[in-house]
């Protein structure tokens, strides 16, 4: 595994400049915070990442494949049940490792509860654990822990420290405790430029 390199990033939208001559080394193998205020490009700089967005200028090394994510929505399939929207990620589709993994984020009565039927923190934790399960050693979270309460989110913390050792995590948050709690460096991002 090699680090991830940005160097020179730029990007607007239209007249708006987003990230300007933005550069950052995000280690293997450890998770980095990246923190900011809002709006000053963090999933932009996330999907940049991800290649779901180009950069006007740049380069990015170490860019690895497959990337999985935690987006601030959920994106699940609401008609399937927990269990086959974590499944569906596995290699050949392994079931039980999802049911483990779903299981440890105290799920284990609702997996075959279609998705529309769970509740919101429910549902990001679905969503977490599709994105743990997914190989591949770039792991990005964006605000994974938006809706969970006090007791589910050190559920979930503890269970991201656990099933998640070894990976590059880049995680987003605005919350000093969460990156406290999982992250062995931080990148603060500057204000919005115009
Ligand atoms: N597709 C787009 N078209 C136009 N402007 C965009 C687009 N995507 C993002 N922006 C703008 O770029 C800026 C940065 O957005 P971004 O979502 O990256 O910020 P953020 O730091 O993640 O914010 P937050 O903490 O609120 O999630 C915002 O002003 C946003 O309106």
């Amino acid at each position: 595994m090699t680090d991830l390199i940005l160097e020179h990033i730029s990007k607007r939208y239209g007249d708006h400049v987003v990230l300007e001559d933005f550069s950052a080394r995000f280690p293997a193998g450890q998770c980095t915070c990246i923190m900011g205020p809002s709006g000053c490009g963090k999933t932009t700089l996330l999907r940049i990442i991800l290649g779901l967005e180009q950069p006007d200028h740049g380069t990015i090394q170490g860019q690895v494949r497959p990337v999985s994510a935690v987006f601030q929505e959920n994106r699940l399939f609401e008609d399937f049940s927990a269990l086959s929207n974590a499944a569906v990620v596995c290699p050949k589709g392994d079931r039980q490792e999802a049911a483990r993994h779903l299981t440890a984020l105290g799920l284990a009565d609702s997996l075959s509860l279609p998705v529309r039927a769970l509740s919101g923190g429910m549902k990001r934790r679905v969503s977490i654990a599709r994105a743990v399960l997914a190989p591949g050693p770039l792991l990005v979270l964006d605000e994974p822990f938006t809706g969970l309460d006090r007791t589910t989110k050190a559920v979930v913390l503890d269970y991201l420290k656990r099933y998640t050792q070894g990976r590059t995590l880049l995680l987003v948050t605005h919350d000093p405790a969460e990156r406290d709690a999982l992250a062995h460096s931080t990148l603060q991002m500057p204000s919005q430029i115009t």
